[in-house]
């Protein structure tokens, strides 16, 4: 099992201007997750999430604290931790099979076995018979399952996804929550999910984490089953009428108010 952690990690943007102030947008986050784990992390906006998350790919580096994978510090991206955002981010002059690829082309794979285990992540993600189509080709949920089946190739101990299915509409959101959540499931890695979305976190997280804004700072760390209940075969719509998951929809809303009581609430 790997662990990835924050410990003690703070980070202040400088000002913009001389006029301007240095922003306190992290104050001492500590918080650990591990492969099996599916930790939501959500919170007004200008809570920090993405900071958050882009310090955990490598992207930003804290200015206070550490994040470390297995006790050793990460001093920037690496392929055991894989990123995907709510733009899909694709290469449009490939094919989907080659954008799957590509992370096993920078890694020397050989073209036969590149293809081979392309071919094996597409049907993954249910995408048996796109290997050969542009990208300008498909939907936004069909190029959403290419960039995770992108994030899967290099075979990441961490999942790091950024509302990756903020930009889908709400029927293709659903389907995509619960393929996520599968795919999850079957890699064996630990997901770090920003969402706005507390039914989305309460539908795919093992844990949830609360943010509260300016600074942000840890409000809660929750653990929650109903992901347990979706992939035991329960429809995802009954399990969001069921009174267990309307009360803790509820307790999250109180929960963010209470961090940022002046501020309105994520949907
Ligand atoms: N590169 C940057 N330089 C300066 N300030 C930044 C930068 N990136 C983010 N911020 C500020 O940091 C704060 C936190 O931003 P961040 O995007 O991490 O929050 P968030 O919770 O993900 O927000 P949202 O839910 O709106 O996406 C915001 O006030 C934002 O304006």
């Amino acid at each position: 099992m790997s662990h990835l952690s924050f410990n003690d990690v703070s980070l202040t943007y400088p000002a913009r201007d001389r006029n301007g102030a240095a922003q306190l947008v992290l104050d001492r986050i500590s918080l650990s997750l591990s492969t099996g784990e599916f930790v939501a992390v959500i919170g007004r906006s200008g809570s920090g999430k993405t900071s958050l998350l882009n310090i955990a790919a490598g992207f930003q580096e804290p200015s206070e604290g550490t994040v470390t994978l297995d006790g050793a510090p990460i001093d920037g991206p690496g392929t055991e931790r894989a990123v995907v955002f709510q733009d899909d981010a694709l290469y449009p002059w490939l094919v989907a099979r080659d954008n799957v690829a590509f992370p096993l082309k920078l890694r020397g794979v050989g073209e036969r076995d590149r293809r081979a285990r392309a071919e094996e992540l597409l049907e993954l993600v249910g995408l048996p018979t796109a290997g050969n189509r542009r990208i300008s080709e498909l939907s936004g949920g069909m190029r959403q399952r290419v960039g995770i089946a992108r994030a899967l190739a290099a075979e990441p101990r961490f999942l790091l996804l950024d509302e990756p299915l903020g930009a889908l509409d709400s029927l293709t959101r659903s389907r995509m929550q619960t393929f996520l959540l599968n795919v999850w499931t079957k890699s064996g890695s630990g997901a770090l999910l920003i969402t706005h979305s507390i039914d989305e976190a309460l539908l795919l997280a093992t844990r949830i984490v609360v943010l509260s804004p300016h600074p942000g700072r840890l409000a809660a760390d929750i653990p929650s089953s109903f992901a347990a209940d979706i992939l035991s075969g329960t429809p995802a719509g009954d399990v969001r009428a069921s009174p267990a998951f309307k009360r803790m929809h509820d307790g999250l809303i109180g929960l963010i108010h209470t961090a940022s009581p002046e501020e309105e609430l994520a949907a």
